[in-house]
């Protein structure tokens, strides 16, 4: 780059200030000199004009006697004028009459060119060391002679020496005080520049805005621009403070999450990314350990979002204290946390070990009581750990494998610690695929609904259960406790759950419309109830379709009611309103809790199939099938016994006072077409009972 010499312009101001001075002192000088010359060569043409005009009417008369010794006497008493060196007096002829100079000297005689020429006229020349003055000598009667005149040029030479001196020595004292002013006013100019250019600086280069200049209390240009200087830094430094703690806050959110001051995502990665490196050279193992809390989102709906807030604090802070500080605790979102554990050891064994008792350690102090405003909570996570090296580096990968192994600790009852195995891979691996074609199958439309009856007494249908079926091509048809667990596991329920209330609506429309009537119920996942317009979904399909809202059941699992209360309870107020009926699906295998059976409108129980498979076997089963049964009873709540595969089974329940039924006993689910022809035609405005033919066990399937 081309870098020109800095020049100081208070230098240059001082070197032309300086130079300037030199020059009009020197012009000064010389006029000075000139003048004086000029003075001193009028001076003595003057003093010779005085002298010739005084002496010439005189000289006159002697030349017109001719007399020498009379012209001798007339001059000598001029003769001691300073300066005057010879008087020379000459005849009209040219020849001299008189001569009066200094005897010491030897001076020249006048050249004849010049006494000719005064012969005329007043003439006077100079030269180096002479000035001669001529003047006609005149009578009345006309020229008697000339008188000339020689005087030194000494005393003006002398004169003009001194000046010189004098103005030299002058000239060079000025000079010298100029010099020594402008040095002054220099240091005056360049003190506070030097000042400007120093903080200047260090604005720039060091970014240091805790400046201030010295301010003279003169009042100059420089003052002023130093005071606005300081001023302008004053500025700078408020906007950079302000600057700093915006980039801060806007640092804060994009690495760190809001909630926690964890950090984010974008730093975890960043972290890992720089630890994967680290863990290339020095050939050490690190882990990622990704953690859910269990049940976070029924804390959160049930005691508001305030205390969730909270909770995900305290738990964060847990986390932080049982780390290392070279850890990166993170929080992803919700109630996901991750630890980044760089540097666990040179050998996966070890690695796994430390990971593991970090994970034990982070996991215990979690599950300890958490004090939230006056209440004492629990929650637990469920860990997953994924190991990582040098070679596996992949940071989406790795956290996906840790995400794996923390569902297969959800899987395996919660608040445990699982590690990554390859065949999480390929469940996941399964999982997806089974995904993407389910979602095909949604699109392409081949999936159907079948129904199974559901029987009141020995043998009169009073209503089915929708079962969603899917034939698939090379496998068959899949079982719904293949796909739906899949399906709940994204916002794919949600779309398949809409299908099949629209499909089975459709279908009962269609069945009314051929005057038969079917109270039909449908399986209500937890994620498709909790979305926030499920009530306008319901309501949408209801009127589109135009079907009986008053003969749709809704079948909920416990897994609905353990979110907020009051929020389930108003969506089931809004749905009944409509007409819509529910019931409890698979009671018994969960909290079985009488609040929700106090506190929402719940018409129906049915005890899960696992409890009627062995009531004939197990009298612990036979025990809590009977007291549901009674419980429901007293609480003016119809049961449904499900799973019915024997007459020993159904006589049981009928002992206990169990009148509705449903299982392979009466009719495995069959496709719509047969569950129509089981419904006899009839008005169409009466809900009806339908009496089954004595059933032969099995006789319906899919
Ligand atoms: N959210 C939704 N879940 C659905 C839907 N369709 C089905 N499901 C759920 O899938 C699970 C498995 O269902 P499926 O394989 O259809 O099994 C049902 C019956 O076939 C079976 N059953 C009925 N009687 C008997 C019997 O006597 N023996 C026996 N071994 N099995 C029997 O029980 C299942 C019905 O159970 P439930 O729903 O609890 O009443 C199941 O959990 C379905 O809920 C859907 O559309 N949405």
């Amino acid at each position: 780059m081309d870098q020109k010499p800095f020049v100081s312009v208070t230098r240059r101001l001082h070197g032309l200030f300086v130079t300037s001075a030199a020059v009009v002192l020197l012009i000064t000088g010389l006029v000075v000199l000139c003048v004086e010359l000029v003075t001193s060569r009028n001076q003595l043409i003057e003093r010779a004009g005085l002298f010739t005009g005084l002496t010439s009417p005189h000289l006159a008369n002697v030349l017109a006697l001719d007399s020498p010794i009379l012209a001798h006497k007339l001059l000598e008493n001029y003769f001691s004028e300073p300066d005057l060196l010879g008087i020379y007096v000459y005849r009209n002829d040219g020849s001299l009459l008189v001569e009066l100079s200094k005897p010491e000297l030897t001076l020249p005689l006048p050249e004849p060119s010049f006494l000719l020429r005064s012969q005329l006229e007043v003439s006077h020349s100079f030269s180096f060391d002479l000035f001669e003055y001529s003047m006609p000598v005149r009578t009345n009667r006309g020229l008697e002679g000339q008188i000339y005149l020689q005087y030194s040029l000494a005393g003006v030479k002398q004169k003009v020496l001194f000046y010189l001196l004098f103005g030299v020595s002058l000239y060079l004292l000025s000079l010298l005080g100029v010099y020594l002013l402008s040095k002054r006013i220099q240091a005056g100019l360049t003190e506070p520049i030097d000042q400007l250019l120093d903080a200047m600086e260090q604005v720039s280069v060091h970014q240091n805005y805790d400046l201030k200049i010295y301010e003279s209390r003169k009042k100059t240009e420089l003052s002023s621009l130093i005071s606005g200087f300081n001023r302008m830094l004053v500025e700078i430094n408020k906007n950079a403070r302000e600057l700093k703690s915006h980039q801060k806050v806007i640092e804060q959110h994009v690495y760190f999450d809001p909630l926690t001051g964890l950090a984010n995502r974008r730093l975890l990665m960043q972290n890992m990314e720089r630890e994967v490196v680290r863990a290339r050279r020095t050939k050490q193992f690190g882990a990622l350990v990704y953690m859910d809390l269990d049940h976070f989102k029924t804390i959160n709906d049930s005691l508001g979002h305030s205390v969730g807030d909270a909770i995900l604090n305290s738990v964060s802070a847990r986390i932080r204290k049982a780390i290392r500080q070279a850890d990166t605790p993170a929080r992803l979102g919700g109630d996901e946390f991750v630890v980044l554990l760089p540097e666990l050891g040179q050998n996966e064994s070890s690695a796994s070990h430390n990971a593991l008792s970090v994970a034990e350690k982070v996991r215990q102090s979690i599950s300890e009581v958490h004090s939230i405003e006056g209440r004492s909570l629990h929650v637990t996570p469920s860990i997953g750990i994924a190991l990582f090296d040098g070679a596996n580096d992949q940071f989406e990968n790795l956290i996906m494998q840790a995400d794996l192994a923390m569902y297969r600790a959800k899987e395996e009852g919660r608040n445990q610690v699982q590690f990554f195995l390859e065949q999480m891979q390929e469940h996941a691996d399964h999982r997806q695929q089974i995904e993407e074609r389910l979602r095909e199958a949604i699109e392409k439309d081949r999936l159907y609904v079948s129904y199974q009856p559901l029987v009141r007494g020995a043998g009169k249908i009073v209503g089915a259960e929708a079962l969603l079926r899917w034939p698939d091509g090379e496998n068959g048809l899949i079982n719904p406790s293949a796909f739906i667990p899949i399906a709940e596991m994204t916002d794919l329920i949600c779309c398949l759950g809409n299908w099949v209330l629209t499909e089975v609506c459709r279908q009962m429309a269609e069945w009314e419309a051929q005057g038969r009537v079917l109270v039909v119920s449908v399986n209500i996942s937890p994620r498709e109830f909790q979305q926030e317009n499920f009530v306008e979904q319901v309501q949408e399909v209801v009127i589109s379709t135009g079907v009986r809202a008053d003969c749709l059941v809704f079948e909920l699992t416990e897994g609905v009611l353990l979110t907020n209360v009051d929020k389930v309870r108003n969506k089931m107020r809004r749905l009944s309103e409509l007409g819509i009926r529910f019931s409890l699906d698979d009671f018994g295998t969960g909290y079985s809790s009488l609040q929700y059976l106090k506190q929402l409108p719940i018409n129906t129980l049915k005890i899960d199939q696992s409890f009627v498979r062995d009531i004939t076997t197990d009298s612990n089963d036979a025990a809590i099938v009977a007291t549901i049964i009674a419980m429901a009873r007293s609480l003016d709540i119809d049961v449904v016994a499900e799973g019915v595969e024997k007459k020993e089974e159904l006589a049981y329940l009928i002992k206990c006072g169990c009148t509705l039924f449903q299982g392979f006993y009466f009719s495995r689910p069959v496709r719509a077409k047969r569950m129509a022809s089981l419904i006899p035609s009839k008005q169409q405005d009466q809900v009806c009972e339908v009496q089954i033919q004595t059933l032969p066990t099995h006789q319906f399937t899919d």
